[in-house]
């Protein structure tokens, strides 16, 4: 028996991001990758995001982030339309911690602290947040002169964590965040999410650790949002043997 994140809380903060009818169309025009998506996410939110492969996770976290746009259909985020945005500031205040993290050749240490220097943050504060994300997240000193082909997966899934908590972004976009971290460190990783009040949307096959950490889940069906719902009304068994069938059934297709 999966145990849940807890209540979702009865009065949610602020609507801080808003998706109104939003489609996604191929280049070609000849497939919907996103179709009609309206979801409203309220300030200290935790949603996750499920789906089979291919059904739009990744595309909605990147239009989230600006990396992409949609072809009809609005998002804001607190209040204001995602282009009227500083593509910038929008990205510091709305990060996204993409599925394969890339540390730029950089070391862990300068990747940990680059951010928090183009935010003009004093050396102590830079230093200060550099070891509270480490300590939250365990990573050790022996890391630090590391670049990334020294690292496995999960390693840079953790740096790339730390590097995004570090700025201290008002909502995170995390991308398949802890499919490569072994049990212990993913229970580190739901603790420390949870302790720093960001708002969260997660895009995860790890039904488990979205239990954990979320109080509200998205499921995206080929594009479709087929369910919006608290994470109490949530049936894990069920969802699992619909995913399921539908693999079973694209394989025959
Ligand atoms: N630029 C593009 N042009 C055409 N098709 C695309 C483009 N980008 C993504 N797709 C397709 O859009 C669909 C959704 O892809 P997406 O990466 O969002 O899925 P996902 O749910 O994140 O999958 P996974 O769980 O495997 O990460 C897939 O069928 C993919 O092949």
């Amino acid at each position: 028996m999966l145990e849940s994140a807890g209540e979702v809380p009865s009065k949610p903060g602020r609507s801080q991001l808003q998706l109104q009818q939003v489609d996604v169309v191929t280049e070609l025009g000849n497939q919907y990758l996103l179709q009609n998506v309206s979801v409203d996410i309220f300030t200290g939110e935790r949603i996750g995001i499920i789906g089979a492969s291919g059904s739009g996770k990744t595309t909605l976290l990147r239009l989230l982030n600006r990396l992409s746009s949609p072809t009809s259909g609005e998002i804001r985020f607190e209040q204001k339309l995602l282009p009227d945005w500083p593509v910038l500031s929008l990205r510091q205040q709305l990060m996204l911690v993409p599925q394969e993290p890339k540390l730029l050749g950089m070391t862990v240490q300068d990747a940990l602290t680059y951010p928090l220097r183009l935010q003009d943050l004093p050396e102590s504060e830079i230093a200060s947040r550099v070891q509270t994300w480490r300590q939250r997240l365990g990573i050790p000193d022996d890391w630090l002169n590391s670049t990334e082909l020294q690292l496995s997966v999960g390693q840079r899934q953790l740096v790339s964590l730390a590097r995004a908590c570090g700025t201290a972004p008002k909502l995170c976009l995390l991308d398949e965040p802890t499919s490569a971290l072994d049990p212990g460190t993913i229970d580190r990783v739901i603790k420390a999410l949870k302790a720093s009040g960001m708002t969260l949307v997660i895009a995860s096959h790890q039904f488990e650790f979205l239990n954990q950490i979320c109080d509200r889940i998205l499921w995206l069906s080929q594009g479709k949002l087929i369910l919006d719902a608290p994470i109490r009304e949530i049936n894990w068994a069920e969802i699992k043997s619909e995913l399921t069938a539908q693999a079973e059934q694209d394989d025959w297709d």
